[in-house]
């Protein structure tokens, strides 16, 4: 699978999350993406996964079975957990009884069996997050990508989630993460995504501490004169934060 020429941005008049990113996800590799806040990681995932397209680019060769558990599950949904995964499981092409038992079995391995009659509306967030957790582990995707996943669980749900990702990698498949602990899945090797101003970098070395990766910030007073061309070109590039233009208007 490839990103190519990505770029992004959620509204006209927003700044580029994303810009000119080129870059591949290895089958089989457990990849970390990591970097500051609002760096746009949760936006790379949603591009990966195949729940967001971007603005300009494409992205490649995704493998059919993708799943996604995003930072916020939309719980408000009119099923019951039980239900929901059936349906999902419907949907990813299982048949007959096999949606129910993958269902009940995940609930159960995620200590949630309990609930498995209680509309998800109904549910504490923690057991909401197993759900979510639940659904993307259903069809056994060959592309999982988890933002924040482990967020909410409690320990042996958080430990039966290293499991499952430990299984989609033993499949041959690929786990794309976010994480606020740098602990986790650490010991594991793992390439590494260094998200922010618009780009994003790829190594395989744990990142530096963030003192030695701290990114420089030049402040430059310009003039331009009635330019709006390059105005609106330095508007579109990411590097460059404009923080007065009162002379260009
Ligand atoms: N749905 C959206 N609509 C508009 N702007 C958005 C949306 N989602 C994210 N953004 C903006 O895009 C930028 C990148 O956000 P994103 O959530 O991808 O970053 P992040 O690195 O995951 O942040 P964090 O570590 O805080 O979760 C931020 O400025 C954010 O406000």
């Amino acid at each position: 699978m490839r990103l190519d020429g990505i770029a992004l941005r959620y509204g006209l008049r927003d700044p580029w999350v994303l810009y000119g990113v080129d870059l591949d996800v290895p089958t089989g590799q457990l990849i970390r993406a990591q970097g500051g806040n609002g760096g746009g990681k949760s936006t790379l995932l949603r591009l990966v996964a195949g729940v967001r397209t971007p603005t300009r680019g494409s992205v490649r060769d995704q493998p059919a079975r993708r799943a996604y558990v995003p930072e916020r599950f939309p719980a408000a949904l009119p099923f019951t957990a039980h239900d929901y995964l059936c349906h999902l499981g419907r949907i990813h092409g299982l048949r007959g009884a096999e949606p129910a038992r993958r269902a009940d079995a995940l609930l159960d391995r995620f200590g949630a069996a309990a609930f498995a009659r209680t509309p998800l509306a109904e549910l504490s967030k923690g057991t909401c997050q197993k759900v979510a957790v639940a659904q993307a582990l259903l069809g056994e995707p060959e592309l999982l990508v988890l933002d924040e996943a482990w967020t909410g669980l409690d320990q042996a749900s958080r430990a039966e989630l290293d499991a499952a990702v430990d299984e989609r990698l033993a499949q041959g498949g690929t786990v794309l993460f976010v994480d606020h602990d740098p602990g986790r899945l650490a010991d594991r090797p793992t390439l590494r995504w260094q998200v922010g101003d618009g780009s994003v970098t790829a190594t395989d070395a744990p990142s530096k501490s963030a003192a030695s990766t701290t990114a420089t910030t030049t402040t430059v007073r310009i003039t331009l004169t009635a330019d709006a061309a390059l105005l609106s070109e330095l508007r579109n590039d990411p590097r460059v934060r404009i923080e007065q233009t009162e002379a260009l208007t």
